[in-house]
């Protein structure tokens, strides 16, 4: 399956544009895996409204089936969830194909980690080089064996879970709310607690919705930024209703879109602003950025707000290791920001970056330098030196099977002096399916 999408690249290139108008991306990406997921472990009917309908969550949706789940798109982005439930689950007769998805890929190997099936675990190139054994050192420790596995701990993996996982205390290595989330969903079902440490705070959607499906979770500050969360085994998760907000990853960029392209101003409609998910937003203001959120509400349990941005004139700022966690997945838009800024970037504690979809430092500072931005990586620190208002552009950059390069450097094209090319646009439809229309609605040119 992921043979065709490697064969024909669809390359797209982003001509400047003034962006004005009102829009709404869909919904957040963390909360759209789990609400398959807890949906599956909870026997009777959970429904979903806003789910993302992107390819990475479609196949969450493939693997909770092969699980036993039945699960149905009611409407556009309205879903039933049919669980079997905690400790019901079926063996999949075949391979668990996550294509692109580190999340989905991650926490299933919580869930069949935690319950006595096996399971194949694969995926595309660039999930076939992601680093799994920081899931499955955890899993392992719980009581899962890990059958095969590719050469350092890589898909694919065949992982045999455990009917009885054991009760652990486990310090996170790095700050990942999905080793987090796989340690928890495989402690569901475990006779005592389980208890995961970060001492950098990732997202907090899994205990949120876990409060949500009915378990016991106590989350504690932990030392200066980290949490200690606990988790009493083998709830009665009950069916739910997931409202899911849109997603602040994507809103990401056509905020930045509308920051960098002259004359601009758009609202970006029902984001959600969870503290642990705002980084980007810190960073932007103080960069300058004149960014305004409106009409901040409730939804889903989560709060949401309409974000109202016009273009701006930015400066370069020092962004700390700390800030991290909560704009992990933001880095490559923030580089795009900064090469917009009057003055330096600096960008520190990236060495996550190298294990996403594609090693993001490399990929970002090669399309940077391709678009005559000057940057250079400095250890695991990013600095861009910013052209005051004026990106070349031009360049050709390079993806790597991933979808957030491709929405960064077309987003940096909206507002450059020459068109920026990606070499293909395919894989933003594993998180962001309608951006090329979204953006198109709001002014954006592509070609
Ligand atoms: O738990 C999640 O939903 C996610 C966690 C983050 O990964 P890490 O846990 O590897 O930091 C993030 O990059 C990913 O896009 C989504
Ligand atoms: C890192 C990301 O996702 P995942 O880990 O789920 O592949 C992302 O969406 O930027």
């Amino acid at each position: 399956m992921h043979t065709d999408a490697e064969h024909s690249p669809s390359p797209l290139s982003a001509l400047r544009a003034r962006l004005s108008g009102r829009c709404r991306p869909p919904g957040d990406k963390s909360v759209s895996h789990r609400s398959l997921i807890l949906g599956t472990l909870a026997v009777g009917e959970t429904r979903v409204e806003g789910l993302l309908e992107g390819d990475d969550v479609l196949r969450t949706g493939e693997a909770c089936r092969k699980l036993g789940a039945r699960i149905e798109r009611l409407g556009p982005g309205s879903w039933s969830v049919r669980g079997p439930g905690l400790g019901s689950l079926l063996e999949p007769r075949e391979t668990l194909d996550f294509g692109n998805a580190g999340t989905g890929s991650r926490l299933m190997m919580g869930v069949v980690g935690g319950h006595p099936i096996k399971a194949r675990f694969d995926g595309d190139a660039s999930l076939r080089k992601r680093p799994m054994r920081r899931i499955l050192d955890p899993l392992v420790l719980q009581g899962a064996r890990v059958l095969e596995q590719a050469e350092g701990g890589r898909c694919p993996i065949l992982l045999q879970g455990t009917a009885e996982p054991l009760p652990i205390e486990y310090k996170t290595p790095v700050a990942s709310a999905q080793i987090k989330s796989a340690v928890l969903l495989a402690g569901l079902n475990s006779p005592g607690r389980t208890v995961v440490i970060e001492t950098e705070a990732s997202r907090d959607h899994t205990e949120k919705m876990l409060i949500h499906f009915g378990a016991r979770v106590v989350s504690e500050p932990y030392g200066e930024h980290g949490r200690k969360v606990t988790l009493e085994g083998r709830p009665e998760l009950r069916p739910s209703q997931v409202r899911v907000p849109a997603d602040p990853s994507s809103a990401a960029f056509p905020i930045v879109a509308a920051l960098i392209a002259e004359g601009s101003e758009i609202v970006v409609e029902g984001v959600m602003t969870n503290p642990l998910r705002c980084g980007l937003l810190t960073t932007l203001a103080e960069m300058g950025a004149r960014i305004a959120l409106e009409n901040v509400r409730e939804e889903g349990g989560e709060e949401v707000a309409d974000i109202r941005v016009t273009a701006s004139r930015l400066a370069g700022v020092d962004v700390p290791a700390a800030r991290a966690p909560s704009m992990i997945d933001e880095y490559p838009i923030l580089a795009v920001a900064a090469a917009f800024a009057e003055g330096e970037t600096r960008m520190r504690g990236l060495s996550e970056l190298r294990v996403k979809e594609s090693d993001r430092l490399e990929a970002i500072a090669a399309g940077l330098k391709a678009n005559g931005v000057d940057c250079e990586i400095i250890g695991d620190d990013l600095i861009v030196r910013g052209g005051a208002g004026r990106v070349k552009g031009g360049g050709n950059v390079e993806t790597h099977l991933d979808h957030r390069i491709a929405m960064s450097f077309l987003v940096m094209g909206l507002g450059a002096d020459a068109p920026a090319v990606v070499d293909d646009d395919r894989m933003i439809a594993t998180s962001f399916p309608n951006f090329r229309a979204l953006m198109e609605g709001l002014g954006a040119r592509f070609a």
